[in-house]
């Protein structure tokens, strides 16, 4: 049976970048998805708006909704400081698979939790099941029409907390639209928008941080 795209980047990371080294990983899937086959990780240049928003929450709990093959996973474990962790959620088998082994080679499994499952089904869970008292940091990077149910669902588990930093890729491209207009119109939230690219594209997007005010 012929590999997924998704096989073939683990298996080009797999053979071409160094294991434990989780820049080498990130650099060798952003290599692979500009060069051979395009695929829809943050990549680097909004993945260095997604670090200076990771080193601005310093999370001892972060969360990822959205695994897909672990690059973002592997990007923020990585400015994770001692005894943090991220929980990431996958609900497709074959991506959680992919990104298992992408987050093992990169040497960052101590601090991330791979939950495989829909988020709407994950998120109820994370107080009593995943022992988290509130999220610091949140990254929505999966189905962009689910990006609004969830952030209400987060609020309504008393999951976030003031100061608790959401961020969200893809606002322009393929957008999210709905999102942007409650997050902008809550009383609760201060919105920041950050322009950028699509990844390994010439393409406009975006990334709208929002920070929750309690
Ligand atoms: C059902 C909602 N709950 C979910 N719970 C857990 N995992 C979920 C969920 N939704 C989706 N996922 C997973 O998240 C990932 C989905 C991400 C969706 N992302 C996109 O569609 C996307 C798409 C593009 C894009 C851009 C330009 C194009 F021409 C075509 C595509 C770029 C991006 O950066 C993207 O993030 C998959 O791994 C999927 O299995
Ligand atoms: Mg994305």
């Amino acid at each position: 049976m012929n590999q997924s795209k998704e096989q073939r980047i683990l298996n080009f990371v797999l053979q071409n970048a160094v294991r434990g080294d989780p820049c080498s990983v990130m650099d060798t899937i952003d290599k692979y998805c500009s060069q051979k086959e395009w695929a829809m990780n943050v990549g680097n240049e909004k993945g260095l708006i997604l670090d200076k928003t990771v080193e601005e929450a310093n999370p001892s709990v972060a969360l990822e909704l959205g695994t897909y093959c672990g690059y973002s996973a592997v990007r923020i474990s990585r400015l994770l400081k001692a005894g943090a962790r991220l929980l990431t959620v996958e609900f497709n088998p074959e991506f959680a698979a992919i990104a298992k082994q992408m987050i093992e080679f990169a040497g960052v499994q101590d601090k991330v939790k791979l939950l495989e499952g829909p988020s709407e089904e994950i998120i109820p869970q994370l107080k009593k099941k995943y022992e988290v008292d509130t999220l610091d940091f949140v990254f929505l990077d999966h189905w962009k029409d689910r990006y609004t149910p969830d952030t209400i669902l987060l609020q309504e588990c008393n999951l976030l907390r003031k100061g608790s930093i959401l961020l969200a890729d893809n606002i322009i491209f393929p957008g999210a639209p709905d999102f942007l207009n409650y997050v902008r119109k809550s009383p609760h939230f201060k919105c920041t928008n950050y322009p950028s690219h699509l990844e390994y594209m010439q393409v406009e997007d975006a990334m709208e941080k929002a920070v929750f005010l309690g």
